[in-house]
């Protein structure tokens, strides 16, 4: 099968490991926060640090204006966060940034790439576990270059199950996120996990360490790359309300088999979010 992306994907996977090591660095010294859009969606110079590595280091290989960037921390400069057929690189330098700054130790480099809309390849790196995982479309999912498949359990009733709280404190929302958590948890399953980092999460049903991952309010950045991770691994993405996955609604559920990714979906109180592609966008 032809490989048109591969220079693109190696490359990847190099600048992940780079700014893994960067980051694991950083959490050497002092590391100084920043709020985003509440109290506890944090950030911090680090994240901007190594988005600015990430994609300096994409320009220079493969030069200025061929491809199209959507970075977390762009966005939240006010970069337009909108994906068109252009090759795109959709990059979360730092998933878990909460974990970062208290040294939890799941984060994640997150780098997927979209052509014509289509997710070419992922490549997430966890880099305090020192584990990199990547898939190109149509040729399997690897952790540290060993192929990985999703779970075979087919039994709700034998299942972890892995989903995030998110960052917004609305009454509303908790209450709907808790509530949906509690009735999976009464199921039973065997239990309900949550790492932080939602690309984190999405490599561990790859790996078949969980069954299944939902969350809405996670954007696209943090899933783009694990979302080709759990396709090469057998597993399948779907809309929370069982429709086709849509990286830009910021909801979805990524899951082993569609029998344990249905009666997930039974179970989750839907709320409303802002399409990553409705973002206000600078002027
Ligand atoms: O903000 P980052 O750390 O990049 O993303 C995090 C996780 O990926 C997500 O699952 C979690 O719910 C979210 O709160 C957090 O932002
Ligand atoms: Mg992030």
């Amino acid at each position: 099968m032809e490989d048109p992306w591969k220079r693109e994907f190696e490359f990847a996977v190099e600048v992940a490991r780079k700014a893994g090591a960067e980051i694991r660095k950083a959490g050497e010294s002092e590391i100084r926060v920043m709020t985003k859009s509440c109290t506890v969606d944090l950030v911090t110079k680090t994240d901007e640090r190594v988005e600015k590595i990430i994609i300096g280091s994409l320009k220079e290989e493969f030069g200025e204006g061929t491809h199209c960037f959507i970075g977390e921390e762009s966005v939240a400069k006010g970069e337009a966060c909108v994906l068109t057929d252009k090759p795109t690189w959709i990059i979360d330098p730092v998933d878990g940034t909460t974990n970062f700054v208290h040294g939890f130790p799941f984060v994640a480099v997150s780098i997927g790439f979209a052509v014509n809309k289509e997710l070419e390849f992922g490549v997430v790196y966890s880099c305090l576990e020192d584990k990199m995982y990547k898939a190109q479309k149509g040729k399997g999912a690897f952790c540290n270059d060993e192929p990985i498949q999703v779970s075979d359990v087919q039994d709700i009733k034998k299942s972890i199950i892995i989903s995030e709280h998110g960052v917004d404190r609305s009454p509303e929302k908790v209450t709907k996120i808790f509530s949906t958590m509690q009735k999976i948890l009464c199921i039973p399953v065997h239990g309900l996990r949550g790492s932080g980092t939602a690309a984190t999460n999405m490599c561990l049903v790859a790996c078949g360490a969980v069954e299944a991952f939902f969350e809405i309010g996670i954007h696209c950045w943090d899933i783009a790359a694990g979302a080709v991770i759990v396709k090469e691994a057998g597993g399948l993405l779907l809309d929370v309300n069982g429709g086709p996955f849509d990286l830009m609604s910021r909801r979805m559920v990524s899951a082993n088999s569609d029998t344990i990714a249905q009666r997930i979906i039974k179970e989750i109180e839907i709320f409303p979010v802002v399409r990553d592609d409705a973002l206000v966008q600078k002027k």
